[in-house]
């Protein structure tokens, strides 16, 4: 048991409510944390879009500081989703020892900033890989069976059997599909489409052969992958290696019965080839659940695509990825506390720095 208990400030928003974040502190946490500063960021859902997209444009550095964080400044723990856990709010709270987010992207957080002064930050990698997953399969269905096209002209007082894809809409069985990225969920896509009698290929330069092998898949480069697909799924992150990932040589290896669905990140493909794929029929269709700007701009070509099946960035929320984020990331922290072991912690090297090492001590971990 630690001689002294923290002091941690919980940040709720529209996404996770604050009360899951107590839920989870209060049943893993009760023996570190002893009192709890607990704040609702935003609940209004809109309003949180904006916010979310500044903070993912302007990088950990933006200076939003948040008025409830002047009434927690000697708070030790910092626990939330979007919180931006800037330069500026860390100077607001010399106290803070951990950081710990609900989600994987750490695009809110200035890492760097927060090793330099002894921050262990956490984050949760995986938490919605089974709702991803379910998603992006669905979306290949939707996109080449024209679930979403009947439903809007039937919406529309339209009973409509002809669709630019009507010669062959495809089944999925014997077809080939190529993910590219086998992480949490590039995996769990896989697994699921085993069922439908696919051939799957996989694109992962940080996946062994082996690996992929192993699971009865077929470990393929990245132009034979866009060559030899009919369904090609996004699952990679985005960073400076990955943007463009999808460009017009990628596209122009497809066929023109195939198929690209993103789930990921729309940086990942070049907006204006893809538009152009589209347009010119190069490829069969796209399901978009991402885009370049979010919400989708009004004047967007897509929206005026027939052979697109779009979805508004909600791939990652069913009520079981929500709720198991903030117990995933109270119960790596206090694995961490109690056994000195974790799995999300995403700076191990601050344990090697003298302050931290003292008040690790002091909670005798
Ligand atoms: N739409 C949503 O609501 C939603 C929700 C959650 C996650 N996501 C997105 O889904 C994507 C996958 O998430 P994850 O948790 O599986 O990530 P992950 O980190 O577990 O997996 C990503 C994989 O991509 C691989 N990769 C890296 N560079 C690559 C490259 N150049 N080419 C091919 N593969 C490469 C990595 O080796 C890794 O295996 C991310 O872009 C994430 O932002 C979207
Ligand atoms: O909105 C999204 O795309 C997801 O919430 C991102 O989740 P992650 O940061 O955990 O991948």
């Amino acid at each position: 048991m630690p001689s002294k208990k923290m002091k941690a400030l919980l940040v709720g928003d529209a996404m996770i409510p604050v009360e899951g974040f107590e839920k989870a502190t209060r049943k893993y946490l009760s023996d570190y944390v002893e009192e709890i500063y607990a704040y609702n960021w935003e609940e209004n859902w809109d309003r949180l879009q904006e916010r979310r997209l500044i903070v993912e444009k302007n990088g950990p550095e933006v200076e939003d500081v948040l008025p409830f964080i002047e009434k927690a400044i000697d708070a030790e723990m910092l626990l939330g989703l979007f919180v931006p856990v800037s330069k500026r709010n860390m100077d607001l709270m010399p106290n803070l020892k951990i950081v710990g987010v609900a989600r994987a992207g750490l695009e809110n957080v200035n890492v760097k900033e927060a090793t330099r002064r002894g921050i262990i930050v956490f984050n949760v990698r995986g938490r919605n890989a089974e709702a991803v997953s379910d998603f992006a399969v669905g979306l290949m269905i939707a996109e080449c069976r024209n679930i979403a096209r009947a439903h809007h002209a039937i919406k529309n007082g339209i009973w409509r059997k002809e669709f630019s894809n009507s010669d062959w809409t495809p089944e999925l069985n014997g077809k080939t599909v190529g993910l590219v990225g086998f992480g949490y969920i590039g995996k769990l896509v896989a697994k699921k489409l085993s069922g439908f009698g696919v051939n799957i290929i996989i694109y992962d330069p940080f996946v062994k052969k082996e690996k992929v092998e192993e699971l009865g898949f077929r470990h393929v480069d990245k132009d034979t992958l866009f060559r030899e697909s009919d369904f090609i799924s996004l699952h990679a992150r985005l960073s400076k290696d990955t943007k463009n990932l999808v460009s017009e040589k990628e596209l122009s290896l497809m066929k023109p019965t195939a198929y690209l669905i993103n789930t990921a990140r729309a940086g990942l493909i070049d907006q204006e080839a893809l538009t152009n794929a589209l347009k010119n029929k190069k490829i069969a269709g796209a399901g978009l659940d991402v885009f370049w700007e979010e919400p989708l701009p009004e004047n967007s070509e897509f929206l005026e695509l027939d052979n697109v099946t779009l979805t508004t960035h909600i791939a990652g929320t069913t009520k079981e990825a929500l709720t198991r984020s903030p117990e995933l990331l109270v119960r790596d922290i206090e694995k961490f506390l109690s056994e000195g072991k974790a799995d999300f912690i995403i700076n191990p090297e601050v344990l090697e720095k003298e302050n931290v090492k003292k008040w690790l001590k002091e909670l005798k971990v």
